[in-house]
């Protein structure tokens, strides 16, 4: 019988459960969707039940539907949406919905914590306070729902719950345990400056473990549930971004992922925390022990798209309106987009700004539009990259993934942007590989999670920088980089008149 792992990817919007062999094939791969619940403007939760009911779903299929053994699945380890607040109680019952990532009603706490910690927040963290995080959810509740926070014993991230309904084993893998704000990233423990800054108890947080660290077996109850043996052992996981980039090995410093989905992500693997970028790029733990990571993150990337796409072509499919682009030409016959349509994260942590265009004219097509907004959300990756210019980061590889690598042209337009190569992968699976990767590290298939990446990730096509393209985007560049201070203030006072009703 052949051993297999199975990674899971706790998303927001489904999970995917890959089973994946001893080779790094994905041999059967199930995924169940779950809804979002946006109560009131601004608020985004989920109900943990169906996480759990979700996986299980997967997993049932992947046993009766393509005749996976229990018994072949040796390891399960995960990926999972970062930040998300689970409440609990003495118990371990769920006390609220879950507050998602994508969640902003936090603006307040967020401020409170920057005014009662300053740069010592993020000295300790190596982040800004910003709204997504989980301490100013943490400080939301304490706030607005006394009672709850009263009752709460402890809190854990969706991936980590999820762990926990597999085992009844409570922990915080230690990339998620970055993502919630309240970890000294250095030293990669919780950090008592700031329970005792926020009047936390450190009995409020669960251990920390690692990524490819044993979590336990599943547990009799979850056996019975889903049909799984209580022989496979189960470990820690990775936050969602951290598992992407593994799952595309991004293993060096040289090398930077470029993900576009939903939201936009610039990643790049940091061998020790010696660079600080003082919080105008996210810095994290990584789930490869010892290792860290710093990215930043466009909120709205593949959204953009997604958006123009439902307003003003909703009859095409992604692949007709982005080829529509290569009617237009480089710099879109001087139409800038800024892709800012819900607010954004990086260069600006800025929730109250919003997208542009600039220079509309009447000889413009449509197809001068769609190619405005392919080359504004690269133009904002860009923003990310000349953040890790100016801290003397030096990279020559671009590894691109998401929805948006699946076109050529929009690869093309990454590479002259970037002035750099960049390279897609093959096959690729992003996040559930990453959670399969520590699986099979775990279970000691591989010495490390740098072998199990480079044995189970190939890389396919590369897209070299074309000369005469990178010098026309750089004068375009120049003028992206002035929109956001140019029309900030304008920018906020239709967002302002539009609040008013
Ligand atoms: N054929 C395509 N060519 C270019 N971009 C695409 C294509 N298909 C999807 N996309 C982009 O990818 C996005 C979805 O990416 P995906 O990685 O699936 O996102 P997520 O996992 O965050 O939902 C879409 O919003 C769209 O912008
Ligand atoms: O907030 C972040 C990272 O800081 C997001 O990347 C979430 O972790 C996204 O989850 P999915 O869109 O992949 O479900």
């Amino acid at each position: 019988m052949e051993e297999l792992v199975l990674g899971v990817d706790l998303g927001t919007s489904a999970v995917k459960v890959s089973a994946v062999n001893r080779q790094g094939k994905i041999v059967a791969q199930r995924s169940f969707d779950y809804p979002l619940s946006q109560p009131h403007p601004g608020f985004s939760e989920q109900n943990p039940e169906d996480w759990v009911n979700g996986t299980t779903v997967a997993i049932v299929e992947l046993i009766l539907k393509d005749g996976i053994s229990a018994d072949a699945v040796k390891g399960i380890s995960y990926s999972g949406q970062m930040h998300g607040l689970v409440l609990l109680d003495h118990n371990k019952q769920v006390l609220r919905p879950a507050i998602l990532w994508n969640d902003t009603r936090t603006s307040q706490q967020t401020q409170e914590i920057s005014d009662q910690m300053g740069d010592d927040f993020i000295e300790i963290t190596r982040n800004r306070s910003l709204e997504g995080f989980t301490l100013p959810k943490i400080l939301w509740v304490k706030e607005n729902e006394p009672q709850i926070f009263e009752a709460a014993e402890t809190f854990v991230t969706p991936k980590d719950y999820l762990r926990y309904r597999m085992t009844g084993q409570l922990e915080m893998e230690i990339s998620d345990a970055a993502g919630t704000v309240m970890l000294d990233v250095e030293k990669g423990q919780w950090s008592t400056a700031i329970q005792q800054a926020f009047e936390l108890p450190a009995s409020f947080f669960p251990p920390i473990i690692q990524g490819i660290q044993s979590a336990g077996h599943i547990s009799e109850s979850y056996a019975l549930f889903s049909g799984l043996s209580t022989a496979t052992e189960v470990f820690g996981g990775a936050a969602d971004n951290a598992a992407g980039a593994i799952g595309s090995a991004i293993l060096k410093p040289n090398m930077v992922w470029s993900s576009i989905g939903t939201s936009g992500v610039v990643l790049k693997y940091e061998a020790n925390a010696e660079v600080n970028y003082h919080g105008k790029i996210h810095f994290f733990n990584h789930a490869i022990p010892n290792k860290y990571y710093s990215m930043g993150v466009t909120l709205a990337a593949g959204h953009s798209l997604n958006w123009f796409k439902r307003s003003f072509a909703p009859a095409e499919d992604f692949t007709e309106l982005v080829a529509s682009a290569e009617q237009s030409t480089i710099g879109a016959h001087g139409l800038l987009f800024t892709p800012y349509i819900v607010g954004e994260r990086t260069p600006y942590a800025d929730g109250d700004i919003r997208g542009s265009w600039l220079g509309i004219d009447s000889m413009h097509q449509r197809a001068d539009f769609v190619r405005s907004v392919l080359e504004g959300i690269i133009f904002s990756f860009k923003d990310i990259f000349a953040i890790y210019e100016d801290a003397g980061a030096q990279f020559d590889t671009v590894i691109a993934s998401g929805g948006g690598a699946k076109s050529a042209l929009w690869l093309q337009i990454q590479a002259d942007i970037f002035n750099k190569k960049v390279v897609v992968l093959e096959n690729e699976q992003g996040p559930g590989m990453g959670a399969a990767i520590l699986a099979a590290v775990g279970l000691g298939w591989f010495e490390s999670v740098e072998q199990a990446a480079q044995a189970f990730a190939s890389f396919g096509q590369v897209y070299e920088p074309k000369a005469e393209n990178v010098e026309k985007y750089a004068q375009v560049y120049q003028m992206y980089r002035q929109v956001y201070t140019q029309t900030v203030d304008i920018s906020h006072q239709l967002l302002a008149y539009r609040r008013q009703g």
